[in-house]
């Protein structure tokens, strides 16, 4: 036995020394344990590590035994091909119960996935959208409503709060034909606060993924509350989806539209319910916290910065009454200023881990075995100083006249195959809630009342990013 062993660990130092990752760049730690980076992932602190470790260098680094991070376009480019894209990594494994909740995101099935996407793509394509641009619209002017009031009442205003409550009644009505009404209610519901704790539990899975194993032999409370949770989302989400299918069934003429309409009884061409449900609930977890954080850098950003906000304030009040996103889109600066937050304060900095396929392949010119988990991180992409100069600054003007380094390098929404399929839906959010937020508060500033402080503002990422504190303080003079 203690023969077996020995041998064994002798067999993976040697394999790991002969391994064509041997020699990769990276700390001589890498070559060894994942210990490191499983530290700073802990500590909601890897994409800024990995940055670190890019620094010092270059833009390939053998981050653990198993992984390598690539910060360059090419490698980018490959990794998330269009036409031969990776493998989803397994932490979409973990991320997504252990596999037991299969969705467009988690899928690791091309098939499934293609065929997916296809179905889905439409109805959130620029032109799609135009049919329920309405929701996003008057979803904004209730959240600025909502923002205004608080401000009034207790002289400061939440607006990570809200802007989340925005995004996820936006996402909800869009997706379930029914909204969450929490900006009228002005509180979480129970769907939401499930789908925190089961994200949270998500997250856990992957920090320690020996945890879906040990959970069906121990009863630990998480656990028993997150599946009463996650029992709970379904019924809602069924509840919500049998309700809109028989509305379309009723009237197929003119049923409220939502991202699934036409794939309600649309046979070979359209979803089973039980898909349709699936993808939902994906929607409305994919959709509403990335969203809801972009917005809330967005306000804090430029509430920071007089020069900015003045420019922007100053563009925005340009607008007719009755402006529609086709306003919006051609205002040079609202793009930079949006631009410009995706790329420094990116919802979703951290690794998109991808497999090396059957027989291994060549990124950058370093063959990949086998198996190797290879990354590309937006936080190590948007700070290339080669691309970016002062990358740490925010700077929305660098967008004015962007090289095509800049914008092959920009990738907060993924790239390739698996690219973000809500990213028209989220920059029309953006645009919508930013627009009507600076004509309302062009005297809107950061609030230092209650204790707020830049520094709540720090960014923690596991997967997505958020402010340390998870508030953001305005307020207007
Ligand atoms: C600012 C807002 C958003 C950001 C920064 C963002 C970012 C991303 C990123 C980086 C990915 C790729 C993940 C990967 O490769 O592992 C992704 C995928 C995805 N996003 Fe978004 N997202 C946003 C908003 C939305 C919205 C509003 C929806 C609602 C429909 C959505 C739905 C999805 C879905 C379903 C996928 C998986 C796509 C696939 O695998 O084909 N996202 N998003």
């Amino acid at each position: 036995m203690i023969y077996d062993t020995t041998n064994s660990r002798q067999q993976t130092l040697f394999s790991r020394a002969r391994s064509p990752l041997a020699s990769l760049p990276g700390p001589w730690y890498s070559k060894w344990t994942g210990a490191v980076l499983h530290f700073h992932f802990i500590r909601g602190q890897r994409p800024p590590y990995v940055q670190r470790l890019h620094e010092k260098y270059g833009r390939i680094v053998r981050i653990s035994p198993n992984q390598v991070d690539f910060s360059s376009v090419t490698a980018a480019k490959r990794i998330h091909s269009y036409t031969r894209p990776l493998r989803k990594g397994h932490m979409y494994h973990d991320l997504a119960g252990g596999g037991k909740f299969v969705n467009i995101f988690s899928t690791q099935d091309f098939e499934y996935h293609q065929r997916h996407r296809r179905l889905l793509s439409a109805p959130l394509s620029e032109s799609g959208l135009k049919g329920v641009e309405h929701v996003v619209e008057e979803r904004a002017k209730l959240a600025v409503q909502r923002i205004g009031e608080e401000m009034k009442s207790e002289g400061r205003a939440d607006v990570m709060k809200w802007w989340l409550f925005f995004s996820a009644d936006v996402i909800g009505e869009l997706s379930f034909g029914n909204s969450f009404r929490m900006l009228e209610r002005g509180s979480e519901n129970q769907y939401t606060l499930d789908l925190k704790m089961v994200s949270k539990l998500g997250g856990l899975r992957v920090a320690f993924p020996a945890l879906t194993r040990f959970a069906s032999h121990v009863r630990l409370p998480i656990l028993t509350e997150a599946t009463a949770g996650s029992l709970r989302m379904r019924a809602y989400a069924q509840e919500c989806i049998q309700r809109y299918e028989r509305i379309v069934a009723a009237d197929p003429t003119n049923p409220k539209p939502t991202l699934f309409t036409k794939l309600f009884r649309a046979g070979e061409e359209g979803m089973s319910q039980l898909e349709i449900v699936q993808d939902a609930q994906t929607y409305i977890s994919a959709g509403s916290d990335t969203t809801a954080h972009g917005l809330t850098f967005l306000v804090w950003a430029v509430c920071r910065d007089e020069e900015v906000k003045r420019r922007l304030v100053e563009e925005v009040a340009t607008l007719s009454e009755g402006y529609k996103d086709e306003d919006l889109k051609v205002l040079p600066y609202l793009d930079q200023v949006i631009h410009e937050i995706l790329r420094l304060y990116a919802s979703v900095p951290a690794a998109l881990p991808r497999d090396a396929p059957s027989g291994g392949c060549e990124i950058d010119g370093c063959w990949m075995p086998e198996g190797t988990t290879v990354c590309t991180q937006a936080y190590s992409m948007h700070r290339d100083p080669i691309v970016f100069s002062e990358p740490g600054r925010f700077l929305p003007s660098r967008w004015e006249n962007a090289t095509k380094e800049m914008t092959d390098a920009w990738m907060p929404f993924g790239g390739g195959a698996r690219i973000c399929i809500g990213l028209h839906l989220a920059m029309m959010e953006l645009r919508h809630a930013t627009a009507t937020f600076f004509r309302a508060y062009p005297n809107a500033k950061v609030s230092y009342k209650d204790g707020f402080r830049d520094d709540d503002m720090e960014q923690v990422a596991y997967f997505l990013m958020y402010p340390k504190n998870k508030r953001c303080l305005v307020e207007t003079s």
